[in-house]
């Protein structure tokens, strides 16, 4: 279980987000502007906030990024350029890429996950965008942190790869019994990938529901307003 209770301001953004997710998907949905980033930020510590943040009984808002059981996956640039592929992933493993033959096999396991095996000796200008992100999934399985977040990381792949990407990271997260937040602008991603949603509105978290319940919210479901469905109409 995860669970928040924090606080953050800038100017004059007041965000106060509560929520208790339980283990699997949660997408974070709401309209430009409202706080998603924000939240995925003071969760992965990269802003500071105040109140409680607790994972598995352990307190992480004093921690720093690097402390936290936490990996984030962000919309690209997530790879170094000048490292190869297998190089990219075994930083993962260690900053010294010295890896021992057990953390060798680990990046070989997770290179044949994310099905690029042929590709281990390329350089990231030599891949695609999908191919890339897939890079970025085999380094987050081999630092093992229970919680991954991701923060529009298809939004730039076409539909199919996009599509590949949400049911490899649902497939992952049922396997290796992550917490996976993700921040998105799609519904259908949202559906895609199942579990729960949170709607965040001017820096709250203003609802929290099954995926499902995208498909036909009741006509007084906060989600409405954003999906631009009217109640009348319904
Ligand atoms: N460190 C910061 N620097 C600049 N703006 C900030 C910062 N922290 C918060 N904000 C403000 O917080 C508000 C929420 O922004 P945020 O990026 O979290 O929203 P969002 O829901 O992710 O929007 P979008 O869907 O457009 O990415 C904005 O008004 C933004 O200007």
């Amino acid at each position: 279980m995860l669970s928040f209770d924090v606080s953050y301001h800038w100017h004059n953004f007041h965000a106060h987000y509560q929520a208790q997710l339980a283990l699997g998907v949660t997408s974070i949905l709401g309209a430009s502007g409202g706080g998603k980033s924000t939240l995925l930020s003071l969760l992965g510590g990269y802003i500071e906030g105040q109140g409680s943040l607790q994972f598995a009984g352990q307190e992480l808002l004093s921690l720093a990024p690097y402390e936290r059981p936490i990996t984030t996956l962000f919309q690209s640039d997530n790879l170094f350029p000048q490292l190869s592929v297998w190089d990219n992933i075994a930083i993962g493993l260690s900053p010294s890429r010295a890896l021992s033959q057990a953390q060798q096999d680990k990046v070989n396991w997770a290179l044949a996950q994310v099905q690029l095996q042929q590709h281990s000796d390329k350089f990231p200008d030599q891949l695609s965008g999908g191919q890339a992100q897939r890079v970025a999934i085999a380094r987050v399985l081999v630092r093992e942190k229970p919680i991954l977040l991701l923060d529009e990381p298809f939004s730039a792949l076409d539909p199919k790869l996009r599509s590949d990407m949400l049911h490899l990271i649902k497939t992952l997260t049922e396997q290796y019994q992550w917490t996976t937040i993700m921040v998105t602008h799609s519904p259908m991603d949202a559906i895609l990938l199942g579990g729960q949603v949170l709607l965040v509105e001017e820096g709250k978290v203003a609802a929290q529901v099954p995926a499902s319940v995208l498909r036909d919210p009741p006509s007084d479901s906060p989600f409405n307003r954003y999906l631009h469905v009217s109640p009348v109409a319904k």
